[in-house]
């Protein structure tokens, strides 16, 4: 589990995913992430490949969890991917089942759990992390996590799907998320990262 992971509890934990430059990676760190992503993921303006990530990731402090995004891809890929990278977590969001959490919990990485589903608790499948996420992620559409009916997991839990500067301090206050993700939203075009837009995307996490 990451040092980010173990910190007070009354921080917000913050994931900013889907970095591809070094300004990228620069604005989050700048910003207080204490997570960023690279999306392995294929078939995303944000896709990067393993060594672009190794070099993005050995810029990122100590501290700061580095995070890569798979979508329905075999352990094998996500076990190369996530070796080749040096990335310390994997967050999976399609179908995989415990037994994927299973055979990647041996090599030490934190693992996120991305579902659009209704979950109990975080740790069902043996993630270190619950990600509840819009059907289609990284879309940049929300979800009805405001609705009446939306009863929170048990656990360290991180909301994501269309956050942004503007919902995202209403979002935590409306589910009690542990954490939040983000891509969209701190884009200033599709793919294309903003750094005033992660700054104020963390400020307003926060409730500054
Ligand atoms: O960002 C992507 O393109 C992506 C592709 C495949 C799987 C996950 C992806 N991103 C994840 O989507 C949510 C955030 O989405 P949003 O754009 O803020 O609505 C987050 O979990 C990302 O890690």
């Amino acid at each position: 589990m990451s040092d980010a992971m173990t910190e007070d509890d009354a921080d917000v934990f913050i994931k900013i995913c889907g970095l591809r430059t070094e300004r990228d990676v620069e604005a989050a760190v700048a910003a207080g992430a204490d997570a960023v992503g690279f999306v392995f993921a294929p078939g995303s303006p944000r896709t990067v490949d393993a060594a672009t990530a190794r070099r993005l990731a050995a810029l990122v402090p100590a501290g700061v969890l580095t995070v890569g995004v798979f979508r329905g891809q075999s352990v094998e890929e996500v076990r190369r991917f996530a070796e080749e990278s040096g990335v310390r977590g994997v967050q999976l969001h399609g179908e995989e089942g415990p037994e994927h959490y299973a055979a990647l919990r041996a090599e030490g990485r934190t693992l996120l759990r991305a579902t659009a589903e209704r979950v109990r608790r975080c740790g069902e499948y043996g993630e270190d992390l619950l990600l509840l996420d819009a059907p289609d992620p990284g879309s940049g559409k929300p979800w009805n996590w405001g609705s009446a009916d939306f009863t929170a997991p048990e656990g360290r839990w991180l909301l994501a799907g269309g956050l942004n500067p503007s919902n995202v301090h209403e979002a935590l206050k409306a589910t009690g998320a542990w954490g939040v993700d983000v891509s969209s939203g701190v884009e200033s075009e599709r793919g294309v990262k903003s750094p005033a837009l992660i700054h104020a995307f963390a400020q307003a996490a926060r409730g500054r």
